[in-house]
């Protein structure tokens, strides 16, 4: 089991950030809630509190044993109700990752991963993630971090801030025996099953997780994250097995591919087995160990379908089945982008094809991305600087957010009227050097 991870470090309690220029102002609270950095040791059983509020859960003695405390100290910030100064009580929490995203070109750029967003259901709708969120942007540009991500609870709350939808995943239902096609070398690779065992797994799992070189995909960089992700919550297993893990490799030995899954049985009225594989993640480095992951996990006896998880919307199972539409496709949201400097933001990452090009950028919140930036891109190099002459595209700060790591397309922006073309031609020239070859995806919530 893995052991809760503990940490020592302390903060003092710092002011809510200063007026910076070009940065906003956080907004004032209602009388008697006060913004606050939180001790990352003093205040976790408070954070811990507003969240359960928050999301609406207990954990069971079991999953309290087997938690491990993510947060980074230093990055997590609430509001104290202090109406009552006899009964003092946090009324709301964020906190964020210190993470790389690597972008188009192989950039990993500082990035902001807001985590923990909470709000206890008392104390709602009366701005306290507004004001919230405000500190986040400002003490985010502030640290140097170009960006900030997240995944949204719900769809609704980020957009009013400037995040935009970055990443799109698939999820599918795949049945048993489905026909994939064949890939040379797969037959050679070894597939081995085994029960997830951190300590013996971990190190295999995070070195085949980094090898995968594709825009958006942020790794789990600390300790905490990486443990955070292989715990094996016996809440979650819901009469499934314990988690499995499915290992690629060459006959050599070479990790190429994994897979994080559990099965659980069922059966039909008829006596049909209807077992379930679900996965939590998965890897594959290569044609050959695609093939031969997919070609095993659907292949389980008494399992009648496969649940994939997360899939990038370019991911190879969708050109290794050969009936799609018999795979139950979804699509949703993943990863929504928040630039907080787009003139490091644009510069930092590469374009498909050359393009010189003045974007005028809408930013009502953080006012210096605001104005007209004059990108000049290659597949080799990118500078942006602010310019005075006439913009080719206008566009908001969360549409050019949604572009940027070249998931969805300008011209399909434009298509929804969040881009507008004011130099005809410059839309199309624009759309193919902000794409790229493969889609944007993570592989992991957090
Ligand atoms: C990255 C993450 O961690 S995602 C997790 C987000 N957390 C959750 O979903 C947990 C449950 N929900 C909550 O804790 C809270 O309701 C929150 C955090 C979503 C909102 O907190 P509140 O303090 O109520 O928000 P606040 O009063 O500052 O509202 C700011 C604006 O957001 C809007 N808003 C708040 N919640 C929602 C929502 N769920 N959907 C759509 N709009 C919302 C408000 O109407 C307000 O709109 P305005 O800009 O027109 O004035």
């Amino acid at each position: 089991m893995t052991q809760p991870v503990t940490t020592t470090v302390t903060h003092a309690p710092a002011a809510p950030p200063a007026p910076v220029p070009g940065l906003p102002e956080v907004p004032a609270l209602p009388a008697g809630y006060r913004l606050a950095e939180l001790d990352d040791v003093a205040d976790r059983a408070a954070v811990i509190d507003v969240d359960r509020w928050a999301f609406a859960y207990e954990l069971s003695p079991e999953d309290e044993a087997a938690a491990v405390w993510e947060l980074e100290p230093g990055r997590t910030v609430g509001v104290w109700d202090e109406r009552d100064a006899s009964a003092r009580r946090l009324a709301a929490v964020h906190s964020s990752f210190a993470f790389e995203l690597p972008v188009p070109g192989g950039a990993r750029l500082p990035t902001a991963g807001l985590t923990w967003v909470g709000v206890h259901p008392g104390h709602r709708r009366r701005g306290l993630a507004r004001a919230m969120m405000t500190a986040h942007l400002v003490r985010s540009a502030r640290r140097g971090e170009v960006v900030s991500a997240l995944y949204a609870a719900e769809t609704g709350i980020y957009g009013r801030y400037g995040y935009g939808v970055a990443t799109q995943h698939a999820t599918a239902k795949v049945g048993r025996g489905a026909a994939l096609r064949d890939v040379p070398g797969a037959q050679d690779l070894v597939v081995e099953l085994d029960r997830l065992d951190p300590g013996r797994h971990g190190e295999l799992l995070e070195g085949v997780h980094a090898a995968v070189d594709r825009p958006g995909w942020i790794l789990r960089r600390s300790a905490a994250l990486r443990a955070g992700h292989l715990v094996d919550w016996p809440g979650a297993r819901k009469d499934a097995e314990s988690m499995r893990i499915a290992i690629v490799r060459t006959t050599a030995g070479e990790p190429r591919g994994y897979a994080l899954f559990r099965r659980k049985e069922s059966w039909s009225d008829a006596g049909q087995p209807e077992g379930t594989v679900k996965l939590r993640e998965h890897v594959a480095l290569d044609a050959a160990a695609a093939r031969a992951l997919w070609g095993t996990l659907t292949d389980l006896d008494l399992m009648a379908s496969v649940h994939t998880g997360r899939l990038a919307v370019d991911d190879a199972l969708l050109h290794l089945l050969t009936d799609l539409r018999g795979a139950q496709v979804r699509l949703h949201d993943g990863v929504w982008l928040r630039l907080l400097e787009v003139g490091a933001a644009l510069a930092g990452r590469r374009y498909a094809a050359d393009v010189d090009v003045v974007l005028e950028v809408h930013d009502d919140l953080l006012g210096a991305n605001a104005g007209r930036w004059h990108l000049r891109g290659s597949p080799s190099a990118a500078t942006a600087e602010r310019t005075g002459t006439p913009a080719h595209l206008a566009l908001d700060v969360a549409a050019l957010a949604s572009a940027y790591l070249g998931g969805t397309s300008l011209a399909a922006l434009a298509g929804a009227g969040q881009v507008t073309e004011h130099v005809p031609g410059s839309l199309a020239a624009a759309s193919t050097a902000f794409g790229w070859p493969l889609a944007p995806a993570m592989s992991w919530g957090f």
